[in-house]
C-alpha cells in the first residue's frame, strides 16, 4: 500500500487535494448572492480542510523520515555462487557470530537433514558397489585385486549388509519428503521462503517460511530414523570399513559430498539416544537452498544497532534468474568460489566444469548495472578439500590445461585461481569498484568468524560512510 492511500484510510475522504476542491467549490457557489448560506458552513469547512491538509503533510514527512531511518538502519547483504559453494553455511557462520543463541534453539530440529545426509551416504555406496560389481573383468581396472567383480566373498559380504541396511534406506523418501513437503524444494527455517520465480527481474510476493523440520510429522519421522539407526549403527560401520569400499575410496570410483563423510566417521555419536547436532554437525549438513531465504539479524555496532538481511539463494543454473529481483538496493555481495572443484562438474551441466562456471557467474554479476552500488567481497572457498586433493595427488592441470606445469602445490594454485577471480573481475567490473578477497573453510569456526568480523567492519563503514550515522 502506498504512503498516501495508508494516510488516506485513517482521514477518510482527506487526500491531498481536498482542500483544493473544497475552494473551488467556494467560489462557484458565491456567484448567486454575494453571501450565501453556504459561505457561513464553509469557512470553518475550510479551515478543517487546510488543518487535515497540513496533517497530512507532517505524516508524510515523517512516514519519509521513519523510512529514510529505517533504510539508514537496514543492511542488505546476498550471498551468491554456484550451488554447493557454501553460502547457507555461511549464512550459519553469520547466525553464529551474531545470535548464537538462534543456533542454540534451532540445534535439535537438524537432526532430521543430518540422519537424511547419513541415509543418502550409505545408499549411494551400496548403489556404487552395485555397479562395481556389476562390471564384466574387461572394464574392471585392478582384476588381479581383491574387492572387485572377482571377489565373490566382498560380493556376499556386502549383499548381507544391503540386506540388514534395508529398513535403513528405506526411510530416506519419508525424510526428504518432510523436509520438502512432498515437493522439490527445501527451505530454512529461520527467515522467510521465496519461492522459485520465473526469469523475470520483478519483485514478487513472499510468504512466510515453512517449519518443515519442527512439523509433527518431521518429528515422527525423525524419530523412527534415530530408532533405526540405533539397531544398524554396526551395519552401517562394517560397510563403512569393508575393503570394497576403501578400494572404491582410494581409487576416487566413489566420491561422497563432505556431509556423509562427516557423518559416517561420527556414526556412533548420531546412533546414540540422546543425539543433538553439534555446531560442527550443523555446519556439515547439506540441505539444497531453493528459491531466495531471507534471514534477519540484529548486528550491534560502536554506531549503533543495524538489521542485517542477509539474503541466501539457490545456486543451480535454474534458480539464478531469480537473484536480480533483489539487486537493486543491495549493499553488499558475497560472492563464493569453491576452489576445490578444479576436478568437477556441474550437476545440471556435466560438460561445464565448476572453476569455469564460477568465473563466468562471477564476470556476469560484476557487470550488473543494479549492483554498481554494491560492495563486493570474493570468498575462495573450500580451501581444506583443495588442499587434501593436491596432497593425494590430483592433478590440476588434468582438469584445466591452462595450469600447464606449474607445481600442484596448495601455494600456487591457490595463487592461480586468486589472479583468475580477479582478472575477471577487472575485465568486467565497469564500475571500478574493489574487489575484497579471502580464502575460506567455512567449516572452521574460529577462521571463519574473523573473516565474518573483518568483512562485517568493512560493509559497515561504507554504509555508515553513505548513509551518516545513526542519531
Ligand atoms: N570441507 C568443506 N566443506 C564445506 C565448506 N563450505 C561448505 N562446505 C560443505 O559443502 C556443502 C554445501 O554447502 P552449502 O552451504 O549447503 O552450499 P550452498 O552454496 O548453500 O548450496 P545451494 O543451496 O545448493 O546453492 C555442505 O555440506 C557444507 O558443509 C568448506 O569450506 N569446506
Ligand atoms: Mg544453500
Amino acid at each position: 500500500m502506498s504512503d498516501l492511500s495508508r494516510i488516506s484510510r485513517r482521514l477518510p475522504g482527506r487526500t491531498r487535494t481536498t482542500s483544493r476542491s473544497v475552494i473551488s467549490w467556494k467560489c462557484s457557489d458565491d456567484t448567486s448572492s454575494g453571501l450565501s448560506s453556504s459561505q457561513f458552513h464553509q469557512e470553518p469547512t475550510a479551515e478543517a480542510a487546510r488543518r487535515a491538509s497540513d496533517l497530512i503533510d507532517e505524516d508524510l514527512k515523517k512516514e519519509a523520515l521513519r523510512r529514510q531511518t529505517e533504510s539508514r538502519k537496514e543492511v542488505k547483504v546476498m550471498l551468491l555462487g554456484q550451488a554447493e559453494s557454501g553460502k547457507s553455511t555461511l549464512q550459519k557462520q553469520f547466525q553464529l557470530y551474531h545470535a548464537s543463541h538462534a543456533l542454540e534453539v534451532e540445534r535439535p530440529s537438524w537432526r532430521i537433514v543430518v540422519y537424511a545426509n547419513l541415509i543418502k551416504a550409505v545408499r549411494t555406496i551400496l548403489e556404487e558397489l552395485d555397479y562395481e560389481f556389476s562390471l564384466s573383468l574387461d572394464e574392471y581396472p585392478w582384476a588381479s585385486e581383491d574387492s572387485g567383480p572377482t571377489d565373490v566373498a566382498a560380493q556376499n559380504e556386502v549383499l548381507e549388509l544391503r540386506r540388514n541396511l534395508l529398513p535403513l534406506i528405506s526411510l530416506e523418501g519419508s525424510l526428504s519428503s518432510e523436509l520438502s513437503e512432498g515437493v522439490a524444494f527445501v527451505g530454512q527455517r529461520r527467515g522467510k521462503l521465496f519461492p522459485p520465480r520465473r526469469a523475470t527481474c520483478t519483485r514478487a510476493s513472499t510468504r512466510p517460511v515453512t517449519e518443515l523440520r519442527d512439523s509433527a510429522n518431521a518429528v515422527i519421522a525423525t524419530n523412527r530414523a534415530a530408532q533405526v539407526l540405533g539397531m544398524t549403527v554396526h551395519v552401517i560401520e562394517a560397510l563403512w570399513r569393508h575393503r570394497s569400499v576403501e578400494h572404491m575410496l582410494l581409487a576416487r570410483k566413489l566420491r561422497l559430498d563432505e556431509s556423509g563423510l562427516h557423518f559416517l566417521n561420527q556414526v556412533q555419536r548420531l546412533a546414540q539416544p540422546d543425539y543433538i547436532p553439534s555446531t560442527d554437525d550443523v555446519l556439515h549438513v547439506r540441505l539444497q537452498t531453493i528459491g531466495v531465504v531471507e534471514h534477519s539479524l540484529k548486528v550491534n555496532t560502536v554506531a549503533g544497532s543495524y538489521i542485517w538481511k542477509i539474503y541466501d539463494v539457490g545456486g543451480t543454473r535454474s534458480q539464478r534468474p531469480a537473484w536480480c529481483s533483489y539487486f537493486d538496493d543491495v549493499n553488499a555481495l558475497i560472492f563464493l568460489a569453491p576452489i576445490s572443484a578444479f576436478d568437477q562438474y556441474l550437476e545440471e551441466d556435466p560438460l561445464t566444469n565448476r572453476i569455469h562456471d564460477s568465473l563466468q557467474l562471477l564476470t556476469t554479476i560484476c557487470s550488473n548495472k543494479l549492483l554498481k552500488n554494491a560492495q563486493l567481497v570474493l570468498l575462495l572457498n573450500k580451501t581444506d578439500i583443495l588442499r587434501k586433493k593436491l596432497e593425494a595427488g590430483v592433478q590440476i592441470r588434468q582438469y584445466i590445461t591452462s595450469y600447464g606445469n606449474r607445481p600442484n602445490n596448495f601455494s600456487t594454485a591457490a595463487e592461480y585461481f586468486r589472479t583468475h577471480f580477479l582478472a575477471a573481475h577487472q575485465k568486467k567490473d565497469v564500475f571500478q569498484r574493489k574487489l575484497y578477497v579471502h580464502f575460506t573453510t567455512m567449516l572452521d569456526v574460529q577462521a571463519t568468524q574473523i573473516i565474518i568480523a573483518s568483512v562485517g567492519d568493512l560493509i559497515m563503514r561504507k554504509h555508515i560512510a553513505q548513509t551518516g550515522l545513526l542519531m
